[in-house]
């Protein structure tokens, strides 16, 4: 018999929290067991459907996500670092899978994470998507076949809201780069360009962000040597593909033990 997964969505009311409790409520394994969004948003109080503009879906939006957390099995969450951190050390007590697309976190906020991840089974990703995922797996490929005579620039493209640069994603690509070459992103990354930069460090890993309109999520990553570019592009041009992958986290994430897994490890990549 199929296991039916309790799942709390948390950021109910955000752009991707929309998305995922659509999600839930339509997938077959999974029971949509609470919503929840912060305190002072106007969806508290009011079921979850009708707050999303379509019927009822019998589910009223909470402040308090701890009797939602008591009554599941996994939390999805794309909210904020602060929202985050304090979700995962709930998760940790009711020992919940949590899944956690939130971009944008401090060192401070991803040690907060792994002392979490002692008691919840975190599976976090600055993209939860299939292509992005093996954009990643390629970009790691691709820098350690071509070597630093090819200098490495990811740009990426964002709506007007995106509150957070570089993207989670661009960060994840930036790790893969500096990971296939076999140096240390912090030391090597070059951001914010602008004014009388100096010539680029040798080695150096570029970031560049635009933002404008409704542009979901679009990478770049391109590396530039003498006489040619090699370009690998990702185009994300709607956000379910997000949630569909932050739900296969989830049901991926159900009977592992607690830790810190990614996307690569939900996808075998
Ligand atoms: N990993 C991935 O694949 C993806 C990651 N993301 C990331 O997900 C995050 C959210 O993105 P997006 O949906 O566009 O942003 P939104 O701002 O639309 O949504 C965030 C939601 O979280 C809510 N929130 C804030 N604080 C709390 C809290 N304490 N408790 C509960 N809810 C809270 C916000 O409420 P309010 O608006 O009332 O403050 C809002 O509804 C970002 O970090 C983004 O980068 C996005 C897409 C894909
Ligand atoms: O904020 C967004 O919208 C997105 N955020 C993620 C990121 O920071 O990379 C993933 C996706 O690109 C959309």
């Amino acid at each position: 018999m199929t296991n039916i997964i309790a799942t709390t969505i948390v950021g109910a009311s955000g752009r991707m929290g929309q998305m995922l409790v659509k999600a839930v409520a339509d997938h077959p394994e999974m029971d949509l067991a609470g919503v929840v969004d912060r305190p002072g948003c106007d969806w508290i109080g009011r079921d979850v459907g009708v707050a999303m503009g379509g019927p009822e879906l019998g589910l009223t939006v909470e402040e308090d996500p701890l009797p939602a957390f008591a009554r599941s099995q996994a939390v999805i969450d794309f909210t904020t670092p602060e929202a985050t951190v304090a979700h995962a050390a709930l998760a940790a007590q009711a020992r919940l899978v949590h899944v956690i697309g939130t971009t944008g976190l401090s060192d401070t906020d991803l040690e907060k994470l792994s002392a979490a991840a002692r008691h919840a089974t975190i599976i976090r990703a600055g993209n939860m998507s299939l292509g992005v995922n093996l954009l990643t797996m390629l970009t790691r490929k691709v820098a350690e076949a071509l070597g630093p005579e090819f200098d490495i620039e990811i740009v990426e493209s964002h709506h007007r809201h995106k509150v957070d640069a570089p993207s989670g994603t661009a960060l994840m690509l930036g790790e893969a780069a500096a990971d296939g070459r076999g140096i240390s992103l912090a030391e090597n990354s070059e951001r914010g360009r602008d004014g009388i930069t100096g010539a680029r460090a040798p080695g150096a890993i570029g970031f560049a962000a635009l933002r404008g309109g409704d542009i979901v999520g679009e990478h770049d990553v391109i590396f530039a040597g003498a006489g040619e570019r090699i370009k690998l592009s990702h185009i994300a041009t709607d956000r379910m593909l997000f949630a569909r992958g932050a739900l296969r986290a989830a049901i991926w994430g159900q009977n592992r033990k607690p830790g810190e897994y990614d996307m690569m490890d939900v996808l075998g990549l």
